[in-house]
């Protein structure tokens, strides 16, 4: 049984000064897919449990984070909301590959060309050597407007078998009901990312560190393998 305990939180304090303060593990999940397919609407209904009021295109990457706790053990989930746009995205590249644990393709239910884009991310997974050891799952957004639906979940799901990617389909605007007032039966977008989340528990974590190197919006990260090794591993951005 998982719940969602806080978002947007750093860290545990010391119960003892004895004891060493509890690491709290951390996913990296990118999640990618052509501009305007609702990344940012999906991952702040995650993060903050509600439909943005606006968003404009992301430029570069923008993070959210919330702290979920699976079997009694707080993870923290960290997404990063990549930008769709090209010229946006492609200082940036390097660095949402860089130690990913999992990725969520995004495509717009009603649009067929966000569809036929998929094999090109996927192509850029590959060539950032991304190995089949990470998860990958597919989202169709924008389920609560069934009556412009441009793919069909049968199509989409043939394309998920291909790639042995599962398939949900949602609604970052309305994950509980579609635009005729009905149950749509779409997937929530809590219980995608958790069952992401559920994924990665047994897999070899990042642990958080305070982030000696910055303040504000930064986050540092060090790799748990790194730590074994007595050396450091420093990312910084801003949000
Ligand atoms: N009806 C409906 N509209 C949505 C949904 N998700 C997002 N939108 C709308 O789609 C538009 C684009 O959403 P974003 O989340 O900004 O798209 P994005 O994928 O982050 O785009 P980039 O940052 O440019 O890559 C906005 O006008 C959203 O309000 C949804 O589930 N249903
Ligand atoms: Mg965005």
């Amino acid at each position: 049984m998982a719940h969602i305990e806080s978002s947007f939180e750093f860290g545990s304090s010391l119960t003892s000064s004895s004891l060493p303060p509890p690491r709290t593990r951390i996913f990296k999940i990118i999640v990618i897919g052509d501009s305007g397919v609702g990344k940012t609407c999906l991952t702040y209904r995650f993060c903050a449990g509600k439909f943005p009021d606006k968003t404009e295109a992301t430029i570069g990457v923008d993070f959210r984070e919330k702290v979920i706790e699976i079997d009694g053990e707080k993870i923290k989930v960290q997404l990063w909301d990549t930008a769709g746009q090209e010229r946006f995205r492609k200082s940036m590249v390097q660095h949402y590959y860089r130690n990913v644990h999992a990725v969520v393709f995004v495509y717009d239910v009603t649009n067929a060309a966000s569809f036929r884009s998929l094999p090109a991310w996927i192509e850029e997974c590959r060539q950032h050597a991304l190995g089949q050891e990470v998860p990958r799952i597919l989202v169709g957004n924008k389920c609560d407007l069934r009556h412009a639906a441009q793919v069909s979940t049968d199509v989409a799901q043939q394309f998920a078998d291909a790639h042995s990617m599962p398939l949900f389909e949602t609604s970052a605007k309305n994950p509980y009901g579609n635009d005729d007032g009905g149950r749509n039966n779409s997937d929530h977008v809590e219980a995608i990312f958790m069952t992401v989340a559920h994924k990665l528990k047994s897999q070899k974590p990042l642990v958080l560190s305070q982030p000696p190197c910055g303040s504000g919006d930064t986050v540092t990260l060090r790799r748990q393998d790194e730590e074994d090794r007595g050396t450091w591993g420093c990312g910084c951005w801003r949000s």
